[in-house]
């Protein structure tokens, strides 16, 4: 069963054509990498997923709903979660503060979540917080400044933040961009760890080791259009992409 179908997805900025007829349909579950050269639009794709750009035709459907023309904290509240480029986490709390954050967002408004951390740390949010920090490695760091960690334990900071909404879809942007093989292969082991929940994955990702290791189904844009979509060993062989996405290079 799919849990997010996109159709006929079309976005211009001015004469460019970022994304042209997209068509994309996720599995419930599985892990659906989105590959493709600089500028063929994924990123483009995937802030029309989180409300951070409109379509200008198209739909998208998540579990049933149209996500267009939503909020981003309501796609959020909607049970799609999105781990970004350059992690977005609060520089100047510790590490449990940020993971119990989204929690009380949720729960009370963002403009009340300091106070609530301050005065009242609520036993079940931070068991949960301090539990997820355990499972993506950083429980001996917990009450460390954020700002301080490294890009890698940034990024793992982040998918804590985003597990513990206990999203239906996780968004990955990159999440291994600028890490070293030992912190990318890390990560793969995190991401195949965090599979077994069944969360459905949509991974942009330009390190074909990760892709690879990680994803069910590939879809490859270039210049804003699926040029190929199937399984990771039809990808591989697949000519067009060989062409279209490395100028004839093996992937
Ligand atoms: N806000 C914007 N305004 C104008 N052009 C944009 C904007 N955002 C993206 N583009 C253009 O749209 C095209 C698709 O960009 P996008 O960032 O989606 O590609 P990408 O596949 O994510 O690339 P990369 O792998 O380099 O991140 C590019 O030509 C880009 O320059």
């Amino acid at each position: 069963m799919s849990i997010l179908q996109v159709q006929n997805l079309n976005k211009q900025f001015g004469g460019l054509a970022a994304l042209r007829n997209v068509n994309l349909e996720v599995e419930e579950g599985a892990v659906h990498a989105i590959i493709g050269p600089n500028g063929a639009g994924k990123s483009t794709l995937l802030n029309c997923f989180v409300g951070r750009l409109t379509p200008d035709t198209g739909t998208v459907m998540f579990d049933g709903g149209s996500l267009l023309g939503l909020a981003p904290h309501q796609i959020n509240q909607a049970g799609v979660a999105r781990v970004f480029q350059t992690p977005e986490i609060f520089a100047d709390l510790t590490l449990l503060e940020n993971v119990m954050i989204p929690t009380f967002a949720r729960r009370d408004g963002a403009f009340r979540v300091k106070s609530w951390i301050r005065v009242d740390g609520e036993r079940a949010v931070r068991e949960k917080a301090e539990h997820l920090l355990e499972e993506v490695g950083l429980a001996e760091k917990k009450d460390e400044t954020a700002g301080t960690l490294s890009r890698g334990d940034k990024r793992r900071l982040e998918l804590a933040m985003c597990l513990v909404q206990e999203p239906r879809l996780l968004l990955l942007d990159e999440p291994t961009a600028g890490m070293s093989r030992a912190d990318t292969n890390a990560t793969i082991d995190l991401l195949k760890r965090i599979g077994e929940r069944g969360i459905t994955k949509i991974v942009i990702e330009h390190d074909m080791h990760v892709v690879f290791s990680l994803a069910h189904r590939i879809s490859v844009l270039a210049q804003g259009t699926v040029i190929a979509e199937g399984a990771p060993a039809e990808i591989k062989g697949d000519e067009r992409v060989q062409e279209a996405y490395l100028g004839g290079a093996h992937l």
